[in-house]
Order: structure tokens, then C-alpha cells, then sequence
């Protein structure tokens, strides 16, 4: 595309966008949608307190899991944004089932309206994230869901952190803007997002040590035996318990993302959903030049048979991901020396 300086609007980043490829014009109506309720949630979010208690707690979603006053508010606001765009259907953290809004639009939404609940109420970053595929028309509103996440036309997350930002994807590199609060836009940042191959930052919560599978069992441990281990390097650790923070910062200075399938009770697929949090996050960080498994298989290729079916996702810096994926296919990592040469003392030099 031509003109992709920084400090862009997102108006005209989409605006070219449309012009470069008219199959993505819809698609482009639909993130111009959520940025523009993204703006809303922002203003909430940053109120804090001072509008009432965002945390307090309500119902209980289709995920078992207690709505909080913002996700309430998040999903009424995106959910009014997208009537106004292309969109056949959602499927939303915080609806049961399909919503149908306009049947003869062209396109699928998968969302997520606010994500990182945890953190609401204690001024950490949140989110929203969502999936754009094409619409299948037809009596089964769940055909455009069940779909691989490669047929997504477009993908991105805002984060409500210190800057509100938005990072997207329309197959072609991954673009960061910011929320410039003055002027009411989001202005681009970074025209093309790239995941450095080589990192040293994981990102896992470590209090379900003794659930995870073997293989990230093994994958921890030689990360905490840093350089006394084989992959003869120190690792730092970083886990903010909202997926769009954490793979903010792994987009932006590289590092490994894990929600792995665990022994816990409903957790045999870990904690996140294919549609509106592992496909979106896969194609952002592969347009970003990094990678996404669920441990066997490339998240993109995951047909999600139900619309809140979750998969574990492994994501970043290409070599880090490798690296899991050869435990999970029961090897070692191979970082210069065998793990008996990486023991400290035994055969090292
Ligand atoms: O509390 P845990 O198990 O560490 O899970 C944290 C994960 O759960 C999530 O909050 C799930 O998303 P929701 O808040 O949208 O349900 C992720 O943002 C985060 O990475
Ligand atoms: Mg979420
Ligand atoms: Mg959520």
C-alpha cells in the first residue's frame, strides 16, 4: 500500500485497504466498527471507579464463567457497532449462541468483548479481540464458525492499557495503531509489526505447574534451569492474566505465549476459544512473522466444532515455539550441546 507513515489515521489506513483489494472492503467496515466502539469502551475503562463499579458481578456466561459489569457493557457496545457494519452474525464470549443481525451481509464476526476480565476493577490492561470470516449463508448459522481459522479475511485486538491501542491484521503484516485521545483516532504506530525469531521471555501461569502436560512441564523446567540447562540461556518471566497484554508485548519484543491443555476439570483444551482468542492471536502473530500451535497442529488449521470450543496456544518467537513443539513430539531441544552436556558440572566444559 502506498502511504503508510506513521501517524496514519485509521481512516485512511482503511481507506487504502479497500482501494488495494476490494474483497477486503467489508472486512475494513467492520474494524472501522470495532474502533469506533473500542473508543466507547476506552472512555469507560478509563473512567475506572469514578463510573461505578465495573467488576461487579452478574450472570454467568455460555463458559461457565461470572460476567462482570464490563464485559456486560463491552458486548452491548461492540455488538451495536457491528449492526451497523456487514455482518450476518456473531458469535460472542457473551452469547450462547449464534446472534443473527443482518443474514444477507457478507461477513462472520468472532469476538470477544472484553478480555483479561480478571483484571477489571484493578486499573490493569484489558481487552477485545475478534475473527473476521466470510458469511455462509444459510438455516445453519454456525457453518461460517466452523471454518479453519486460515479463512479469516482479517484479525486484530484492542488493549485498553496505559495507551488504548489497536493491532490488526488484513493478511498482509500485522499494523499497531494507538488511540490519539485529543483528536478521537486511532494513528498508526508500526506499519508492520516483526516478532524477533529468538527470545528470552515466557509467559505461562506457573500456579498450574503440576496440571500441565509433560511436555511443558519439560519446557518450563529447562527454561528455569536457564544457563545450567540446554538451552543455554537465562529466561525472564512475565504473565499479566490478560491474553491481549501478554501478546502485546510478545508482538512487540518477541517471547513465547502458553495456555496449554492441563488435567484440571474442562481444562484438557486450556482456557482460551478458538474463535474469538486463538485464531485471531494466531494471525496476528504469523503476520508478524512468529508462530501459533496448539502443540501438534498450526492453530490456523483448527476447525472449531462448536462456537465456544477452546485449544491450547503456544505463540511467538518462532524458535521458542519450535522448541515446545519438539517436546510435544517427544524430543529435546538442540541448543549447541545434549541435555547431558547442558548439565552444569557433569560433562560441561
Ligand atoms: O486466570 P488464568 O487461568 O491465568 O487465565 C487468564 C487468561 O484468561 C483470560 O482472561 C480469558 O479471557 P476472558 O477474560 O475473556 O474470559 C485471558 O485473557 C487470560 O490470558
Ligand atoms: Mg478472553
Ligand atoms: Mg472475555
Amino acid at each position: 500500500m502506498a502511504d503508510l507513515a506513521v501517524g496514519t489515521p485509521l481512516d485512511s489506513y482503511l481507506a487504502q485497504v479497500m482501494q488495494a483489494d476490494a474483497g477486503l472492503r467489508d472486512a475494513a467496515a467492520v474494524v472501522a466498527a470495532v474502533a469506533e466502539a473500542a473508543i466507547e469502551i476506552s472512555a469507560v475503562i478509563g473512567r475506572g471507579a469514578l463510573g461505578g463499579d465495573l467488576a461487579a458481578t452478574g450472570d454467568q456466561n455460555s463458559d461457565g464463567d461470572v460476567q462482570k459489569a464490563l464485559d456486560v457493557i463491552a458486548h452491548e457496545r461492540v455488538t451495536a457497532a457491528l449492526r451497523g457494519a456487514p455482518v450476518a452474525t456473531v458469535a460472542s464470549e457473551e452469547a450462547e449462541g449464534v446472534m443473527v443481525l443482518n443474514p444477507s451481509a457478507p461477513l462472520a464476526v468472532a469476538i470477544d468483548p472484553l478480555d483479561g476480565s480478571s483484571n477489571i476493577g484493578v486499573n490493569m490492561a484489558v481487552g477485545t479481540v475478534f475473527g473476521i470470516r466470510p458469511a455462509i449463508p444459510g438455516d445453519d448459522v454456525e457453518a461460517s464458525f466452523r471454518t479453519p481459522g486460515t479463512t479469516q479475511l482479517a484479525a486484530g485486538f484492542v488493549s485498553y492499557g496505559p495507551a488504548t491501542a489497536l493491532i490488526v491484521t488484513f493478511g498482509q503484516g500485522t499494523q499497531s495503531f494507538v488511540l490519539d485521545r485529543e483528536q478521537g483516532q486511532f494513528r498508526l504506530t508500526s506499519p508492520a509489526m516483526k516478532i524477533p525469531a529468538a527470545a528470552k521471555e515466557y509467559a505461562i501461569n506457573a500456579s498450574n505447574t503440576r496440571f500441565w502436560d509433560p511436555p511443558v512441564k519439560a519446557f518450563v523446567e529447562d527454561c528455569l534451569r536457564g544457563t545450567e540447562g540446554p538451552r543455554d540461556k537465562d529466561f525472564n518471566m512475565r504473565w499479566l492474566g490478560s491474553m491481549v497484554a501478554d501478546i502485546q508485548r510478545v508482538l512487540t519484543r518477541g517471547g513465547v505465549f502458553l495456555y496449554p491443555g492441563d488435567s484440571r476439570k474442562g481444562y484438557a483444551r486450556g482456557r482460551l476459544r478458538v474463535l474469538y482468542e486463538v485464531a485471531p492471536v494466531a494471525m496476528l502473530i504469523e503476520q508478524a512473522g512468529g508462530a501459533a500451535t496448539d502443540g501438534q497442529a498450526r492453530i490456523l488449521d483448527l476447525v472449531a466444532t462448536g462456537i465456544h470450543e477452546r485449544a491450547p496456544l503456544i505463540c511467538g518467537s518462532t524458535e521458542e515455539v519450535d522448541c515446545v513443539s519438539t517436546y510435544y513430539a517427544g524430543g529435546k531441544p538442540d541448543a549447541g550441546r545434549s541435555p547431558l552436556f547442558g548439565q552444569r558440572g557433569l560433562i560441561r566444559p
